[in-house]
């Protein structure tokens, strides 16, 4: 018998794959969808037989759809390094502090890894199912990255290198991780597969607790507080306590409250959503909201007092309300108008808010601040506030003289100066907040000298403390006033007092003489 030659051998496959692929055809464009996937069930199985390769898909969204899968992301950021050298078509994102591109494998490419002798595929793909005809919804692309390995080597690739590569995955991300600040849109629609509810821009703020004017106490306080905090893993598993921790800011507009934000971020390296309240529609929002923030970050709701009318149990007023806070409570309800327009009116509730804070959905994920921050604390609910939810209350005050030296080393590196005495001498006397010291510092012109911006601040204080006793006096003029108002109406009403008894005596008296 003649043996086939190589040849011959290579015309037979090819003629019985292309009959094979011409009955696939055939199937699939005439047969019903039941007849389809039995042949398919069958191909699989006949494949299987001979195919001595196996596969490994790791999708982008898995399961509840709302979260990027971790495995993706591990695997993106592994094949970064990898890709740069061996794939044809890459996608670049800016990296770390906007200094240099990330690559990353580009869809449809492929690329191959090894890992002690073993010799891997990796390719990214996507499916697109098309929109649903009744939806708003474009159509969604359902991306995933598959891995392709010889059966021979099961063991190793399943344990070890899937383990190194989510190991290194997460290493390479925290190394070209930039840092981002998220915000929730208002007039925001369902998402689509792949959309999240937040947007976000690169968070690149200046503060540092360094640059921060506060008293050096306090602000060490903070710091160690944050940073025991960030290395608490252990600890808060131990105690049984999800991994977070509330801190509300509370103080004077101008004090510092969102800079220390700025500065909590950069130094524990998180990222932060600003969480506009108003612009949620109701509280299953909140909590799809939650469920897409990341671990290592902080979320802010900023003048949670005019976010929403969160305070309706504490709606009794004093009788007697004074001309400055009459003032205050109007300034409030024009900032929350102004918050208000456009954004729609929202449906979130105080008890919608408290469960954002420590219900079951806020454990998820772990490692995360939630920082609230307010002018006036008096108006929030005890609930809202209360430790273990706001576990802890940080007063941003006036400026004291110890803060103003922060200020004078960043604005004008003074360390001393014969002018600090009149401003510490003057700051005992007046308030001024640490935003109008720093503007005071700030040099309006090249030629502005230290001196020039130390008068600047001497003067801004000299008007306080006018305008301080000019109030005092004021006051002091409306207190007289009332006192003497009130002498007089009590003078008036003992003497119609008098007059009436007077009269009364009177006609007793009158009347007695007309019966005899
Ligand atoms: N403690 C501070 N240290 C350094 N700079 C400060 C401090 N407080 C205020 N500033 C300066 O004043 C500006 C305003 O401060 P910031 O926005 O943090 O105040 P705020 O307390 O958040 O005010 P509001 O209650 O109105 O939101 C900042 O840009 C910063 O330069
Ligand atoms: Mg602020």
């Amino acid at each position: 018998m003649l043996m086939p030659t190589m040849t011959e051998t290579w015309a037979t496959m090819g003629s019985t794959i292309a009959s094979f692929m011409f009955v696939w055809a055939i199937i699939r464009q005439y047969c019903p969808y039941e007849v389809r996937r039995y042949f398919e069930k069958y191909a699989h199985r006949l494949t299987g037989f001979f195919y001595p390769y196996i596969k490994i898909s790791i999708h982008e969204f898995t399961g509840d759809r709302l979260k990027r899968s971790e495995a993706y992301v591990a695997v993106e950021a592994y094949l970064s390094t990898n890709t740069s050298r061996s794939a044809k078509r890459l996608k670049a994102e800016m990296g770390k502090d906007s200094t240099n591109l990330v690559l990353s494998m580009d869809e449809y490419e492929r690329v191959t890894d090894e890992f002690r002798g073993v010799k891997v595929w990796w390719v990214a793909s996507k499916v697109v199912s098309p929109a649903r005809s009744v939806s708003y919804y474009p159509e969604q692309e359902k991306r995933f990255y598959r891995l392709t390995f010889h059966k021979r080597h099961r063991e190793i690739i399943t344990g070890a290198y899937l383990e190194h590569l989510v190991k290194e995955g997460r290493e390479i991300r925290a190394r070209n991780r930039q840092r981002k600040l998220y915000t929730n849109s208002p007039g925001y629609k369902w998402p689509s597969y792949k959309q999240t509810m937040w947007s976000h821009i690169v968070f690149e703020h200046p503060a540092t607790f360094e640059t921060m004017a506060l008293e050096p106490e306090k602000k060490q306080e903070i710091i160690e507080d944050l940073v025991t905090f960030s290395q608490s893993k252990d600890f808060y598993a131990r105690i049984g306590k999800a991994w977070k921790r509330g801190y509300l800011l509370y103080g004077p507009p101008g004090t510092g409250k969102s800079t220390m934000i700025a500065a909590m971020a950069n130094l524990l390296n998180y990222d932060v959503y600003d969480l506009e309240l108003t612009a949620v529609k109701d509280n299953t929002e909140l909590r799809k909201l939650l469920i897409e923030t990341t671990s290592k970050s902080i979320i802010v709701i900023e003048d949670i007092d005019c976010s929403l009318d969160l305070t309706g149990q504490r709606k009794k007023k004093p009788e007697k309300v004074s001309d400055e806070e009459k003032e205050k409570e109007k300034m409030d309800k024009e900032r929350k108008e102004v918050k208000e327009e456009g954004s729609g009116s929202s449906k979130v509730t105080l008890s919608g808010l408290l469960n954002f804070i420590d219900g079951l959905w806020s454990a998820c994920g772990g490692e995360r601040l939630i920082v609230f921050t307010t002018n006036y604390m008096e108006k929030l609910d005890p609930a809202l506030i209360r430790r273990g939810r706001m576990d802890k209350h940080i007063e941003l005050s006036y400026c004291s003289f110890e803060a103003f030296k922060v200020l004078a080393k960043n604005y004008l590196n003074l360390e001393s100066h014969p002018m600090f005495e009149t401003v510490r001498g003057l700051m005992k006397e007046t308030k001024i907040t640490p935003a109008d010291v720093a503007e005071n510092l700030m040099p309006k012109s090249p030629l502005d000298n230290a001196e020039k911006c130390l008068s600047s601040l001497i003067q801004a204080l000299e008007e306080a403390k006018d305008e301080d006793a000019r109030k005092n006096a004021e006051k002091d003029e409306a207190e007289r006033r009332k006192t003497e108002q009130e002498q007089e109406g009590e003078t008036e009403r003992k003497k119609t007092e008098h007059e009436e008894a007077t009269y009364k005596e009177n006609g007793i008296a009158s009347g007695c003489h007309g019966g005899i």
